[in-house]
């Protein structure tokens, strides 16, 4: 099948090389050139495992970018792989969405025959059907049962995994008012949904776009909750990991996601989950459950602080902050936890010196005001500190000593491997 993928960022790159892998003929259309020249070199704009191959292998070929929109008219389907970024006010912003269902709008104008647009992107009930829709019939001058068909199908891939996450999934979720749309998905996808263990979900469009959002909400809560018990259990002097490790054999719950700690971060949870919140609010519910599962998230980071100063006087002390990126395997730091534990630990006059394998350019460029050393490995961190917090489980950590330091102190928010006889204190946030 001819596709076209717009927007060509995690999500977007991924599909592209993925869908050439299964045999496609894929063209990323993006504005970014740089990206453009990237892919078209063979390379990936993102460091994903399993990427730079899969792009080495089809560009040229079955595989190619561009920022001209009019290579949507050689394609019988194309994929929206745009951000859905927050407002200010945490709602979703459909600015890029509208701008980017304008162009390929415009571009469709000019094609004869038949197109489907699939909405990727992860956007709130209503968007494809009375947002993207609209525009798309608007610019084009089509109509949707006519020549143009319209379809949702959420992307549920990890970043650190998205490759496979994307060809191994647990479920392919298409959401299509007319059987054209969902038999040309089917038979996109149909190498995937052939495997053993994927399921697919076929549904209207409402239900596709509200899957994504459920399913984000459910996992943050899972690690919210998960992190509420596990701060009851650090008051009653019990493990929560091996609480909650027994909990997770009862099927009904499962054991994945079950990690307490420092709370949830990243591109998505945080956003998707304000996003569903505020509208939520939009049509008169009041979201108190969600509402609880932010709130118990953001207290996480200055419980570790408030566990740290309980050992360690923080002002002018030297605190190694170990990992910087939102979880391991990965140099984004956005809405990373360890971001706030840094704010706090600066609001209380220590002096940070933070390490992280990957992460450390894209905090020193996208927060210079951040009052932090860094350092080039976990030992010049922890060199003469007077006590250390760990904010990513990075699997490096594991090997750690901590002979260096001036006062063995070491309060992990993350449940790393150490050797507790090597320290004066070890405290755990949720153990
Ligand atoms: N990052 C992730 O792990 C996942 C993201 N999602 C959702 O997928 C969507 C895309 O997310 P990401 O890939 O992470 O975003 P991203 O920010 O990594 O990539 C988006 C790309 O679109 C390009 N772009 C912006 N405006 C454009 C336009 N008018 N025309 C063409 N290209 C344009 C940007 O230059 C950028 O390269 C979002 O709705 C997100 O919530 C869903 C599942 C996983
Ligand atoms: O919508 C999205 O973009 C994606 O969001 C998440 O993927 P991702 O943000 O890449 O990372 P996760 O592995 O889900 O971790 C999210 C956060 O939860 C934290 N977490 C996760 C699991 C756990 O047990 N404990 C825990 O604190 C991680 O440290 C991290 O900060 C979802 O897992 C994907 O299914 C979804 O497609």
């Amino acid at each position: 099948m001819h596709v076209s993928i717009v927007g060509s960022g995690y999500v977007g790159t991924t599909v592209a090389a993925c869908l050439a892998d299964l045999g496609h003929d894929v063209v990323n259309i993006e504005i970014d050139e740089g990206i453009v020249e990237t892919i078209n070199a063979g390379e990936a704009p993102i460091h994903e495992s399993g990427l730079e191959e899969r792009i080495a292998e089809h560009a040229g070929t079955n595989l190619r970018a561009t920022s001209d929109y009019a290579a949507v008219r050689d394609t019988d389907v194309t994929f929206l792989c745009l951000p859905t970024p927050q407002a200010d006010d945490g709602s979703l912003d459909l600015a890029i969405m509208q701008a980017g269902s304008e162009s390929l709008g415009r571009a469709l104008a000019e094609k004869d025959d038949d197109h489907l647009v699939v909405v990727k992107s992860t956007v709130l009930p209503g968007t494809t059907e009375d947002v993207v829709g609209p525009i798309l019939e608007e610019e084009s001058g089509k109509r949707i049962g006519s020549g143009l068909e319209l379809a949702m199908n959420p992307e549920f891939l990890r970043m650190g995994t998205a490759v496979s996450d994307f060809l191994e999934p647990d479920k392919v979720v298409v959401g299509a008012t007319s059987e054209g749309a969902a038999a040309t998905l089917r038979e996109l996808y149909s190498p995937i949904i052939a495997r053993e263990g994927t399921d697919l979900v076929e549904t209207d469009i409402r239900e596709a776009e509200l899957i994504k959002y459920a399913n984000n909400a459910f996992l943050a809560s899972k690690v919210s909750l998960v992190n509420e018990l596990g701060n009851i259990a650090k008051e009653y002097a019990a493990d929560a990991y091996e609480v909650l490790e027994a909990v997770g054999l009862d099927d009904r719950i499962s054991a994945r996601f079950m990690r307490s700690g420092l709370g949830w971060g990243g591109s998505c949870f945080p956003k998707d989950v304000d996003a569903l919140r505020a509208g939520a609010r939009d049509q008169g519910y009041d979201p108190a459950l969600l509402d609880a599962v932010v709130a118990v998230n953001d207290a996480q980071p200055q419980r570790l602080v408030d566990l740290l100063e309980n050992h360690v006087s923080l002002e002018g002390a030297h605190i190694a902050v170990l990992g910087l990126s939102f979880k391991p395997g990965t140099d984004d730091i956005r809405k990373s936890r360890a971001l706030d534990v840094l704010e706090h630990l600066d609001a209380r006059g220590a002096r940070p010196v933070a390490y992280d394998p990957v992460a450390v350019e894209n905090v020193r460029e996208k927060h210079p005001d951040l009052e932090v050393e860094y350092a080039d490995s976990a030992a010049a961190a922890l060199e003469g500190a007077d006590g250390a917090v760990v904010a990513t489980d990075w699997p490096e950590f594991d090997e750690l000593t901590f002979d260096g330091m001036a006062k063995r102190v070491v309060v992990d928010g993350r449940r790393i491997d150490v050797d507790e006889a090597d320290l004066e204190v070890y405290e755990g946030l949720t153990w």
